[in-house]
């Protein structure tokens, strides 16, 4: 199997201040962003302003997460999807995770944390927190760098953006016993808008390309990777790729990864920009809620989901 040839980019705090909108090199840098999104559906990304420390003592706070005992981890329930611990499910057996809601909201953080530690760990709290805000932030500056790339205008930036919410996902996964069960985490599209996750040093995160093929990421240490979902795919008119994505299992050592999903909230809609529709891209998605395309994918789960559900 061949590596994927997926860009690396690199953010440094310059280049995302705000005083540096409509430069030539911030032009640049988002025309990168958005021509990354439209090959590949995905980047690999170093930002300085995420300190090396707080992803190392991310990947340390979610150990002993995981390693709290079945008991405790199975108390932390959320009927929506995909939110719950999720532990020894047949279909991902290697995979243990959470999926917390809101969590750039320190109260968010305070009840996940009191629940696990109902005799109180500041110190998770604390760096849940914080890592999460920190990811949010540029889960939306990478969104709004593609806007800009696209030409448009801030009012556009209300589904995605202002009307976002956010989920903060934690995965642990053990090596593989037996080399045909080696599978991570099975081949899927998020269905967010765009996704920022972080992993440890062990690699297992595959791609397909536009031939089909599963191509392994070599993830550098340090660097972000950046998915983009559904939600985005639909709002540029299929422009950007929604890459579909899978881990699989090697080696002896575990796999811990965390990311930060942003998600249109409750309400939000998506929909084209006409900027995005001409003759040579004729509309392909009707405007839909994006809650309601989220419960149609959990009912009727197929890789087709958004063409059925939004295509026009
Ligand atoms: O663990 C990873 O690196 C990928 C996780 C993922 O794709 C997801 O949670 O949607
Ligand atoms: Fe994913």
């Amino acid at each position: 199997m061949d590596g994927a040839k997926i860009p690396v980019l690199v953010f440094s705090g310059e280049d995302l201040d705000d005083r540096k909108r409509g430069s030539e090199s911030r032009k640049l840098l988002c025309n990168k962003v958005r021509e990354a999104c439209e090959t590949h559906g995905c980047f690999l990304l170093t930002y300085d302003k995420i300190p090396t420390s707080l992803r190392e003592d991310m990947l340390v706070a979610m150990k002993a997460l995981f390693d709290l005992p079945e008991e405790t981890k199975s108390k932390y329930q959320n009927p929506k999807p995909y939110r719950s611990y999720q532990g020894k499910c047949p279909v991902v057996p290697l995979q243990e995770s959470f999926g917390i809601d809101d969590t750039p909201r320190l109260e968010a953080a305070k009840k996940f944390t009191h629940l696990m530690w109902p005799q109180g760990n500041p110190a998770f709290c604390e760096i849940l927190h914080s890592m999460s805000s920190k990811m949010l932030e540029l889960n939306f500056t990478i969104l709004e760098m593609i806007f800009e790339s696209f030409g448009m205008e801030e009012k556009h930036y209300d589904a995605l953006v202002r009307e976002s919410t956010s989920v903060f996902r934690v995965m642990k996964y053990k090596s593989p016993r037996r080399e045909d069960e080696n599978l991570g985490l099975v081949a899927h599209t998020d269905k967010n808008a765009l996704t920022v996750l972080c992993q440890n040093d062990v690699q297992g995160l595959e791609v397909i390309s536009k031939e089909g093929h599963w191509e392994e990421v070599a993830v550098p240490k340090d660097a972000f990777v950046v998915i983009v979902g559904d939600a985005l795919k639909a709002w540029s008119n299929g422009r950007l790729v929604a890459v579909k994505h899978r881990v699989v299992m090697k080696g002896d050592k575990e796999r811990y990864s965390f990311g930060l999903f942003s998600v249109p909230k409750e309400g939000a809609i998506i929909e084209v920009p006409c900027q995005l529709v001409d003759n040579e891209h004729p509309l392909l998605y009707r405007p839909f809620k994006f809650a309601d395309y989220f419960s149609y994918f959990v009912s009727n789960i197929s890789d087709d989901a958004l063409e059925i559900y939004a295509g026009v």
